[in-house]
């Protein structure tokens, strides 16, 4: 029996959250979402869908029920086979999860990366000035992507050759969480060539004996996790750590060449620059999808999501419900941000946050202080992903202070 079939009551919306159409301005379709209820039913799909901040934060924080270890994508790995072996992180439930997550929150944590500070600044100030007398620049290619590629991959301890596999890599991971569309099988177009270069910079012979990549074999030498179980970590770092990073930098530019007023606030006051950072990923987070499985019957709002359902998880829409935000459409770097699902929530939120932080707070201090006025002097054009959502190119007019 379809169980679907008897939730009479559960409003249905024909949308197609993984279309051209809607990865191009989510923003009416998630307000369509909110507004329809607190639970959904999407027929293309199969699945449900929370798109209100109170119910994705308390999926989120309710990891017994809406489990991980079935996959965070549409496809359950309890009845197909994942596209690679799973992460130990984000694919795994506790007791497991405890486990690797221990490792991984020590070695990415505040004061593991205060060593991390000096470095990262050097080349945020090199880099902004060498663009500051630029001109026109895209703000992709020379801002957006060119600091976390400056500064992650060195951080991990990734030999220089074979880089260039980084970004397809993740655009593929990222677009997997997805369905099989078109969109996918593009991404997957060379995927041997990039996955096996990926694999092979794993292995502890390929990184240097410094970087997160080094410590989370010194745990592994240590007894805390296997040699086997490090190199999926390392794989968890190279996978998670680029493409997110450049798409919120990129909606970053974006959000202050629309919103010049934001940017004299930040430049009177360079010291907004981390909450400035977290207003762009509540207002125009990277992350904008991804799901989990339930492991019960559960009861939303009277209505029953059966054992086995996957749920999708609208934090972009989240972040900008109404029934949390004070006017959610404005961008604001003044509000308070903090408690915005655009790193996730509870036990797999982001490990990463701490270098995210980092890197776009000293990016942003940079930029501040030499940057007098950004200008789009173009179309900003969008790369479309199954989950994350992020520009292509961002034409700006620079004006240095
Ligand atoms: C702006 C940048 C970033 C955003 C918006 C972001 C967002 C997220 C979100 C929403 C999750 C939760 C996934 C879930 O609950 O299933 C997550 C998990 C994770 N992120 Fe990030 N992330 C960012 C940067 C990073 C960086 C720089 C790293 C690595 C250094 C990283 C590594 C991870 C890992 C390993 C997980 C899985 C954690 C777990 O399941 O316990 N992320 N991230
Ligand atoms: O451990 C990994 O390989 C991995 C970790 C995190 C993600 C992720 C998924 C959705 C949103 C943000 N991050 C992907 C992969």
């Amino acid at each position: 029996m379809n169980m679907h079939a008897v939730q009479h009551d559960v409003p249905v919306l024909d949308v197609d959250p993984y279309s051209d159409e809607f990865l191009l301005n989510p923003y009416p379709f998630h307000e369509q979402l909110r507004e329809a209820g607190p639970l959904v039913w999407l027929p293309k799909y199969q699945v449900w869908a929370m798109a209100r901040f109170e119910h994705v934060k308390a999926a989120l924080g309710d990891w017994e029920t809406f489990c991980s270890s079935r996959g965070v994508g549409l496809t359950d790995f309890k009845k197909e086979k994942p596209w690679r072996p799973p992460s130990l992180l984000l694919e795994v439930d506790p007791p497991f999860h405890d486990r690797t997550r221990g490792v991984m929150s020590r070695i990415l944590s505040r004061p593991a990366l205060e060593a991390l500070r000096e470095p990262f600044a050097r080349k945020a100030e090199e880099l902004v000035n060498r663009l500051a007398d630029r001109g026109e620049l895209d703000g992709v290619a020379e801002i957006a992507k060119a600091y976390p590629l400056r500064v992650f991959p060195d951080s991990v301890g990734l030999v220089p050759e074979g880089r260039e596999n980084l970004l397809p890599y993740g655009d593929m991971a990222f677009n997997a969480f997805g369905p099989r569309n078109e969109r996918l099988e593009k991404s997957m177009a060379d995927a041997q060539k990039v996955i096996s270069w990926i694999t092979d910079q794993c292995r502890r012979e390929a990184l240097t004996d410094e970087g997160f990549g080094a410590k989370i074999y010194a745990e592994a030498d240590a007894g805390n996790i296997t040699h086997e179980e490090a190199g999926l970590l390392v794989r968890s770092l190279l996978t998670a750590g680029l493409d997110t990073t450049i798409f919120g930098i990129g909606n970053a530019l974006l959000c202050f060449a629309r919103h010049p007023e934001q940017w004299q606030i930040l430049r009177e006051n360079p010291s907004l620059a981390p909450q400035a950072f977290e207003e762009v990923l509540r207002y125009a987070s990277p992350v904008q999808t991804f799901l989990r499985t339930t492991t019960r019957d559960v009861d939303i709002e009277g209505q029953t999501i059966p054992e086995g359902s996957k749920v999708l998880l609208f934090l972009a829409s989240a972040n900008r419900d109404p029934r949390q935000w004070e006017n959610p459409n404005d961008f604001d770097i003044q509000r308070k941000a903090a408690g915005h699902v655009g790193f996730g929530h509870g036990i797999h939120v982001c490990v990463g946050q701490m270098v995210a932080r980092l890197e776009t707070e000293l990016l942003f201090t940079a930029l501040a202080k030499r940057i007098e006025s950004i200008e789009l002097c173009g179309e900003p054009q969008w790369w479309l992903n199954n989950t994350l959502r992020g520009l292509a190119a961002l034409p700006l007019r620079l004006k240095a202070a």
